[in-house]
């Protein structure tokens, strides 16, 4: 008799959730006969009474879910299980709940698409409540560790290059310092490779130590050698180590704080975009609609093998499955000696701790 597996979306959403869905329904019932039973937003679909769930069944016409971004079956980034926000203002372990929830519904097995902080939580769950897990990394700020790319990371990094390649005509135009905040709750994976890939001037990210006197010294440096505009590329997690960081939040972030700083002691007209969550929305680029097929498949395939516990994964060119626990145990943060980095310095970049 053919499996009945779940499968659930969490985290912030990205482009390439759809991909995926499509990707474990069609190996599912193709494959294996398995019938695939959908949780609505994440873990929330498990804690709810009734459970919302919905079958879901390949349809002819599922290519429309390749083009499609976002995730049809919602999910959250709110209201961690085991410390739970309740109306009184207190935190409640919910975990058995959503356990409950899992076994009543007669099921054989989960899959989760998650970034770092949801594949933890998961992972936690299906421990305690003994449930056969496998997860799919996905997140723009491709943090997971154990894969080299999380679903969702290539297209953001595209969106975040085409608002460079839209900032530097405007700069250009206008004699003006442009900074361009991008995403990344606290690794600088977006922001150093669309900054490669836009002809940033300076790269600011969480994993190398810079200093705002850099920065500034670097912007005078390019007006003397000639240049009329300066694009400034900031990770939303990226601090200064020479002024105190709670400037920064008292000024509404990275971004807004530079433009501020950047203007006042460069004396350059300045502008600031905070990219924001344009870098999750819109249509997967191909990589990550291929990328989001091949982990939904390989998922299956282990749930159908019964290796469960694991996470699939994209590395050296190929789809493999790695244990959950080392995945969990530590966030993929930009190497500072890696490829982008000695790339981005191989080319000139200022990343604010030299010159
Ligand atoms: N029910 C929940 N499911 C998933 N994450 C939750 C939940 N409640 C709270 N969180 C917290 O929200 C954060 C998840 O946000 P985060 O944005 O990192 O999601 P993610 O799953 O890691 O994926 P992504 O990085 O793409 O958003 C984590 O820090 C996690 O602890
Ligand atoms: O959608 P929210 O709750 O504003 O979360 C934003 C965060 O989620 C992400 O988009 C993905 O993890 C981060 O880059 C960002 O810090
Ligand atoms: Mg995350």
């Amino acid at each position: 008799m053919g499996k009945r597996i779940a499968l659930l979306t969490s985290g912030g959403d990205c482009a390439g959730l759809n991909a995926v869905i499509r990707a474990v329904v069609r190996r599912a019932h193709h494959a294996y006969d398995f019938d695939v039973i959908g949780i609505r937003k994440g873990t929330h679909g498990l804690l709810a009474r009734p459970v919302e769930i919905e079958e879901l069944k390949p349809g002819h016409d599922d290519t429309a879910l390749l083009r499609l971004g976002g995730t049809v079956l919602g999910t959250t980034n709110k209201g961690d299980p085991f410390a739970f926000p309740m109306p009184d203002g207190t935190l409640k372990d919910r975990s058995e709940e959503i356990v409950e929830g899992f076994r009543a519904l007669d099921l054989d097995a989960l899959i989760g698409v998650g970034g770092d902080g949801s594949l933890k939580i998961l992972s936690r769950l299906a421990l305690q409540g003994g449930i056969p897990f496998v997860g799919i990394p996905k997140t723009i700020d491709n943090d997971v560790a154990r894969t080299e790319r999380a679903v969702g990371y290539t297209t953001a990094v595209a969106t975040a290059t085409e608002a460079l390649d839209r900032l530097q005509p405007t700069a250009a135009s206008h004699d003006r310092l442009m900074v361009l905040e991008l995403m990344g709750r606290d690794a600088g994976h977006i922001a150093i490779a669309a900054g490669v890939a836009g002809g940033a001037d300076v790269v600011l990210i969480p994993e190398i130590d810079w200093t705002l006197q850099i920065v500034v010294r670097r912007v005078k440096d390019l007006r003397v050698a000639g240049r009329n505009f300066a694009l400034i590329v900031a990770a939303e997690a990226a601090r200064p180590s020479d002024v105190d960081g709670s400037a920064v939040e008292a000024a509404g972030g990275i971004g807004h704080w530079l433009g501020v700083e950047l203007g006042r002691l460069t004396g350059a007209e300045t502008r600031v975009t905070v990219l924001g969550h344009v870098q999750r929305g819109g249509v997967p680029n191909a990589e990550d609609r291929l990328l989001g097929s091949a982990l939904g498949v390989h998922a299956v395939d282990l749930v159908a093998q019964g290796r469960t516990g694991r996470m699939v994964a994209w590395w050296n060119r190929d789809v493999v499955d790695v244990p959950l626990e080392e995945v969990v145990a530590v966030p993929s943060v930009v190497d500072p000696q890696g490829p982008v980095v000695r790339t981005a310095r191989g080319l000139g970049i200022c990343l604010g701790d030299t010159l």
